[in-house]
């Protein structure tokens, strides 16, 4: 039966989807502190719940283990999430972030950790409406676990978990089809090292392309064309929120950055994240702003590599200088640091320089979700400000 679990949950159902009837908003109201469930969901006899903290050497590395073995992997079983123990530690500690949010599940005899899920507080806009929702992330049961039902019961562990802060939505994404997408995005790829693409099967030989042309055809120059184009630093925090604040009320589903967000989520981090603006240098105004985040994949299988040095495209803003050029200059800086790939999801205006800066489409989507709250109509991927990690 698909989605039994689904179907119990305050989420949009697919039979409700266009009922105008339905009103924007949150599906349930909260429910008193007092009748929250106080003790945990009940497991499977073998395995008891652990609170994971991520600050702790040897459980972050327990953590890595368990996603760098049975993470999300590609359609084909050819790559798999490789998340570093500095990003997860990025990832999970935000600002107002809840130690009790990070959760896992041990074998009570081994204490092997075989399955994890995380949530991080976050002011999400919906239309005008600021929300305190969690972003759910990191959802993984170990390989030899599946279709045990794990999944669901570790929904509602970190639903509960979250209602005890007194916080009633969630976003998250998903490479599956679930009721019911708020939004449904196309990913892209561009090139940067094509020959190691190839070898790896992550790309495959244009039809009438040489080698040699291939490479050429994805070069790109050793300098960035914008004047004025740097790292972020401290100091520009406050110039960049006003930036990003600015630029993401034109969508309909957005964050609500603050400083404190943006000097969490954007100042750069070597190998985790980095954040490049424009700053005139006639003004000294900070005109546009771009990042990407760093998250590799193992290569399953392959004798010469073992991983691949992915960019993911994360907030940028365009005001003065064309984003056409603005992501041009990331691809360029993205690639003097040896990455082989740059992805991004066609949201917000990526539209715009996909394909005149050579991405391809990838072979999957990625899908939108919001918990126990009602948005009428899908949103177009344009439409979407959103990106989680
Ligand atoms: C190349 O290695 C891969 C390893 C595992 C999965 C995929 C395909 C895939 N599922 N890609 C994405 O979900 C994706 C593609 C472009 C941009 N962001 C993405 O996902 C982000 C956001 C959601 N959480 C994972 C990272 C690729």
């Amino acid at each position: 039966k698909r989605h039994k679990f689904w179907e119990t949950q305050p989420v949009g159902q697919f039979k409700d989807v266009g009922d105008p009837s339905l009103p924007e908003g949150p599906i349930e109201p909260p429910t008193p502190l007092s009748e929250v469930k106080q003790e945990p969901y009940n497991l499977p006899n073998l395995y008891e719940w652990i609170t994971c903290d991520m600050n702790s050497e040897d459980m972050c590395t327990e953590v890595y283990n368990l996603l760098t073995n049975n993470y999300v992997e590609d359609d084909e079983n050819m790559f798999r999430f490789n998340y570093s123990k500095e990003f997860l530690r990025w990832a999970l500690h935000p600002p107002g972030y809840f130690k009790s949010w990070h959760i896992g599940v041990r074998v009570k005899s081994s204490k092997k950790l075989v399955a994890f899920i995380t949530g991080v507080p976050a002011r999400i806009r919906a239309r005008d409406a600021v929300v305190n929702m969690a972003e759910i992330n990191f959802l993984c049961v170990h390989k030899k676990l599946r279709s045990k039902r794990l999944a669901p019961v570790m929904i509602k562990e970190v639903t509960r978990r979250v209602h005890l802060e007194n916080i009633w939505q969630a976003a998250y994404t998903a490479g599956v089809v679930l009721p019911t997408p708020i939004s449904t995005c196309q990913y892209w790829h561009r090139s940067l090292n094509p020959k190691k693409l190839i070898d790896v099967g992550f790309s495959r030989l244009g039809a009438r392309m040489t080698m040699s042309r291939t490479i050429k055809l994805y070069k790109l120059p050793d300098s960035t064309a914008t004047p004025g184009f740097r790292k972020m630093e401290p100091h520009d925090v406050p110039a960049v929120t006003r930036l990003l604040r600015n630029y993401l009320s034109q969508f309909l589903v957005a964050p609500d950055f603050d400083e404190d967000d943006v000097e969490h989520w954007l100042l750069p981090r070597d190998d985790v994240v980095d954040s490049y603006l424009v700053e005139s240098p006639e003004t000294h105004e900070t005109t546009d702003f771009v990042s990407f985040y760093t998250l590799p994949s193992s290569i399953l299988g392959n004798q010469n590599y073992s991983t691949l040095k992915a960019a993911y495209s994360y907030y940028n803003v365009s005001t003065k200088t064309p984003l056409l050029q603005l992501m041009n200059d990331t691809l360029i800086v993205t690639k003097r640091k040896d990455y082989d790939v740059f992805n991004a999801l066609d949201v917000m205006q990526n539209e715009s320089f996909l394909k005149e800066l050579k991405f391809g489409p990838g072979d999957g989507k990625l899908h939108y979700y919001l918990y126990n709250y009602r948005i009428n109509h899908v949103l177009r991927p344009s439409e979407l400000g959103l990106v989680l990690l």
